[in-house]
């Protein structure tokens, strides 16, 4: 028993140390109370946590905090503190969280999820030298195109609008990037694309890869017993071959002096000043096409999706829009400068559904103070833009589609209210991560919610006996940029002429997109060739 006498001071301490971990540590702001070993774990909501996160918000404050056994995150659903922390604190403030699986495929060369790293740092300096806003109106030609076709698509198969809106995004960004577009989704390369991504979105679901960030002791399970490392390994080898072959198409192209004005071709032009190895020129293109991909889209199918709810914005809109554009022709880009009730209606559809309800999150590489609260190097920061957005102090009746509001006040908000820290691309994130394919995502949108309204009515589908079906606008899947589960609705052309004048626009759109029909499979240039033949509307 003797023996054992010196081992007793060490068990208590290991009990103590065991009950803190998962206390919140005194200064940190406020939040739930905490239990020993998990701190708030056993409540971290495991589905759509912005809806939690913003109850919890209510009733412990735009600053609060919560407990990971050992980790810590502050949630703030405060624009002023989001602004003075990730805005304008960013050199301390633009970490990302350790995402160990991320590594494990990317090995911190995805941009999105990199720590903020000299890697991070170069990529960054790239895309912020390339995608100006100047660069984007020079790509104008082909997201026009690009949108021309997904009008035409749907005079089609309006049934695939889902779908079509995804591939549109993605035409738009393979071509910007690599110089190729992507005439339909149903090519193999595009299925592939998407497979791959699911495969990346699944793996880095919080469900699996927060478990092994949370219990770092995991890492060390041999590959055999771990089967996230054995489809982190498949992942990464897929992305790498992938968009590896991507590249290569590109540098061969220059070779041969075929070159058609992408981004990847200036940032092979200008390797010396961006000093990228071959493998981060890779994850730079898969990093762009990813985001440039799915998100652009979500935001396309929630338009829809509100749209159909709200007929009378639907109206209104589609009124304007005649006004100023009239019978005759598509809008064009200039036209948005005379739609003040589109303008707003695109503001509200960014506050009334944010892509990303939580952005993305930060992480702070050294202590910081702030409201008096304590926040050490290392916390998870988390913006709930939801919780923002739907802040019934700043918003009257926020769970309203209303885009009046961002006629009456600049930010939407009540007449009165501070509304200093709001600004219209918030949706966009914050900081030195803020999102670099905003004038690139702004474009694509304006040009499409103007040429859909224009063209179509968007309606409640009905079924076999003639009943209207109704959408649900809470409906979402699951993520950081949950898109709706796909619904059903009907889309229409509001006139024939109109569904004829789509078609002449997209047989004149040919020359434009030749120019980006390079290495195109033999099925996909007969494909291209049988969509350009006139059919009866
Ligand atoms: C509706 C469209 C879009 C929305 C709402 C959106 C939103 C966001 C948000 C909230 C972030 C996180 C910012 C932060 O951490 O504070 C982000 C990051 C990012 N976005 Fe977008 N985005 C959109 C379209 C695009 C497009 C078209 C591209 C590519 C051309 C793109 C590329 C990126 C990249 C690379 C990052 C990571 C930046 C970094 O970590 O340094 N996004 N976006």
């Amino acid at each position: 028993m003797a023996s054992f006498l010196p081992l007793i001071p060490l068990a208590l301490g290991i009990v103590v140390l065991l009950r803190r971990r998962g206390s919140r540590e005194k200064g940190l702001p406020p939040g739930p109370p905490t239990i020993p070993l998990l701190g708030n774990a056993h409540i971290f909501p495991s589905a759509t946590p912005h809806y939690k996160f913003t109850e919890w918000a209510r009733k412990y404050g735009g600053i609060y905090s919560l407990k990971l056994g050992t980790d810590t995150i502050v949630v703030l659903t405060d624009a002023a503190a989001a602004r003075d922390l990730l805005d304008k604190q960013s050199e301390t403030t633009s970490d990302r969280p350790d995402f160990y699986i991320g590594e494990l495929v990317t090995q911190g060369k995805h941009m999105t999820v990199s720590k903020y790293t000299p890697t991070w740092k170069t990529m960054r300096k790239a895309v912020t030298a390339i995608l100006t806003q100047k660069a984007v109106t020079e790509q104008l030609p082909i997201q026009r195109a690009e949108a021309i076709q997904l009008a035409y698509n749907l005079l089609r198969s309006p049934q695939d609008f889902y779908t079509e809106v995804q591939r549109f995004s993605h035409s738009v960004i393979l071509s910007v990037i690599y110089g190729k577009r992507a005439p339909r989704y149903e090519a193999p390369q595009t299925a592939q694309f998407f497979d791959v991504l699911r495969q990346w979105n699944a793996l880095a679901e919080p469900a699996s890869s927060v478990l092994i960030d949370f219990f770092p002791i995991l890492k060390l399970v041999p590959e055999r017993w771990a089967k996230w490392k054995r489809q982190a390994k498949h992942l990464r080898a897929v992305q790498r071959a992938m968009y590896g072959g991507l590249l290569s198409e590109t540098e061969e192209r220059m070779r041969r002096g075929e070159e058609n004005g992408s981004y990847m071709e200036v940032l092979l032009g200008r390797q010396k000043e961006f000093n990228m190895d071959e493998e981060m020129k890779l994850y730079f293109g898969a990093t762009m096409l990813e985001a440039g991909s799915d998100t652009t889209s979500i935001w396309f199918q929630t338009f829809v999706l509100i749209l159909v709810a709200n007929p009378e914005a639907q109206k209104k809109a589609q009124e304007e829009i005649d006004r100023v554009v009239g019978e005759d022709r598509m809008p064009t880009p200039e036209d948005l400068e005379k739609m003040p009730y589109v303008r707003a209606l695109i503001l509200e559809l960014h506050r009334f559904r944010p892509n990303n309800p939580l952005s993305i999150p930060h992480c702070t590489s050294a202590p910081r103070e702030y409201n008096g609260y304590y926040i050490p190097a290392g916390t998870m920061i988390i913006v709930n833009l939801w919780g923002i957005f739907q802040d019934p102090e700043l918003y009257e009746e926020p769970e309203k589609f209303n885009p009046d509001r961002y006629l009456l006040t600049e930010n939407g908000t009540r007449p009165g209210v501070d509304a200093s820290a709001l600004r219209h691309n918030l949706p966009f994130g914050h900081g030195r991560r803020i999102c670099p394919g905003v004038h690139l995502a702004e474009s694509s949108i304006n040009i499409n919610v103007m040429n859909l309204l224009w063209a179509f009515d968007m309606k409640q589908a009905t079924d076999a006996a003639g009943n209207p079906i109704p959408v649900d606008t809470f409906n979402y899947l699951e993520g950081l940029a949950p898109p709706p589960a796909p619904f059903k609705c009907s889309i229409t052309p509001r006139t024939a002429a109109k569904a004829k004048i789509i078609e002449r626009e997209y047989f004149a759109a040919t020359e434009t997109f030749s120019k980006f029909e390079v290495g195109l499979s033999p099925e996909e240039k007969e494909f291209v060739a049988k969509s350009r033949v006139p059919m009866d509307f």
